[in-house]
């Protein structure tokens, strides 16, 4: 701890003066938690290169290979993005953060990932993301001035919905794991810091986000894994033999998506811990609107790869998948001017342009982020 913040500290004086960032805009200064994560490397990256003051803080957990989020990490440094090593549990770290700089706005990406994972891990999932999100909570609540909070939700928290497409107005009564479960209770505690505090909260509900710097425990990127190295893969089916779908949506669009939530987010009413008026509570979905069957994943990255998967049909385990997502973005739209443009077909014809090039023999932990920057 010592050293992570003796660090932090070499950082805050070399690129900040009077606690003020040194941002090339002036306008946002953004805590991303999850920085070294999938989606929060690509947004910090997006948020610094048009000048926001961006910092992170994750605490590099070993769920997927640490290695992939060093990379992750070391590339955001190259164009000014400190990572603090650090848990979103540790209030006193956060505080001290907070001293040290004046965020506007928390990206809250920090969470136990995962659907199938959370049934033999439940403890993970509420460490992180229900006690680490009131951990957050309560330190934006108490600042002064209170930023204005993004966070991810998912896709998971429609559940056992069976009316598609998805919208942000449907029950939510459902989740069929405890990771969803999880999400919903971050929809609920998002809600009542709004309400008795006044803090300006958005819950983004992405849906099954994929590209370059991906999440390996995820089927698009583990699949392509064994296609390479020659190993079957498992693709479940319903009881039935459905197959099962899911609008898998690409990372760049994810990245537009969070940006325009912050760009539109109004400052939090309240002041430290005193709620004034009412602030913003806001839902979205962020997906691509196109469902693709598993099955059809597999046959395009057959194509890009340019190898057969062995196929290895089996019922879906019961660890808490469903069998269908479909966003309605028409919401995210309207008010963020989000509108959805790679599909499947391009995305993974980037992922795995990537991955073939972070795997080359000796390369995989000199890659650099710069080779792709299409936002
Ligand atoms: N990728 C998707 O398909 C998807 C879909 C829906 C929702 N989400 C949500 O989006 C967010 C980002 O997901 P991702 O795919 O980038 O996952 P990720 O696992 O790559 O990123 C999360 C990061 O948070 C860090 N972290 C976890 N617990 C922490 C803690 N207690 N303190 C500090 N750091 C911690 C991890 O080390 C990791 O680097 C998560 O909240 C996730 O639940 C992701
Ligand atoms: O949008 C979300 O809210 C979620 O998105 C993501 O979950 P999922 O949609 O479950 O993605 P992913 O694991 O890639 O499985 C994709 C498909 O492949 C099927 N699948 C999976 C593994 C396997 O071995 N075989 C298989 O058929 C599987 O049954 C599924 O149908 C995030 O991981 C999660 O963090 C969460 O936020």
């Amino acid at each position: 701890m010592k050293k992570v913040l003796s660090s932090f500290l070499a950082w805050d004086a070399s690129s900040c003066t009077n606690n003020e960032c040194d941002t090339q805009r002036g306008e946002m200064v953004v805590l991303v938690t999850g920085a070294a994560g999938f989606v929060g490397s690509h947004v910090s990256l997006a948020l610094r290169e048009r000048g926001d003051g961006v910092v992170g803080l994750d605490n590099f957990n070993s769920y997927y290979p640490v290695a992939l989020k060093r990379a992750r990490a070391k590339n955001l440094l190259k164009d000014g993005v400190f990572v603090v090593d650090g848990d979103i549990n540790d209030s006193a770290l956060l505080e001290r953060l907070f001293a040290l700089v004046k965020f506007t706005h928390v990206l809250h990406l920090a969470a136990q990932a995962g659907v199938r994972y959370a049934a033999h891990n439940p403890l993970a999932y509420v460490h992180s993301n229900v006690n680490g999100f009131v951990t957050l909570l309560e330190q934006s609540k108490n600042s002064n001035p209170q930023p204005a909070i993004v966070f991810a939700s998912s896709s998971s928290v429609y559940g056992l919905n069976d009316k598609v497409p998805f919208s942000e107005g449907d029950t939510t009564d459902r989740p069929a794991s405890l990771y969803a479960a999880t999400k919903k209770a971050d929809e609920a505690l998002a809600h009542t810091y709004n309400h008795i505090y006044g803090l300006s909260i958005t819950a983004l509900r992405f849906f099954t986000v994929y590209g370059p710097w991906g999440r390996p425990d995820m089927a698009y990127f583990s699949f392509t894994r064994n296609i390479v190295e020659g190993h079957a893969i498992r693709i479940f089916q319903g009881p039935h033999g459905e197959e099962l779908a899911r609008d898998f949506t690409f990372i760049d669009d994810v990245v537009k998506g969070c940006v325009a939530s912050l760009d539109t987010a109004t400052p939090s009413t309240g002041s430290g811990g005193r709620k004034n008026t009412a602030a913003q509570h806001r839902v979205f979905n962020l997906g691509n609107t196109h469902p693709v069957k598993v099955g059809t994943l597999v046959s395009i990255l057959e194509k890009h790869l340019n190898k057969k998967a062995i196929r290895h049909i089996q019922p879906m385990p019961n660890t808490g998948d469903v069998m269908y997502t479909h966003a309605n973005v028409t919401k995210a739209r309207l008010e963020l001017g989000y509108t959805p443009t790679t599909n499947l077909e391009l995305g993974l014809k980037h992922f795995v342009k990537w991955y073939q090039n972070y795997y080359k023999s000796g390369s995989a932990h000199e890659a650099s982020m710069s080779g792709y920057k299409p936002y």
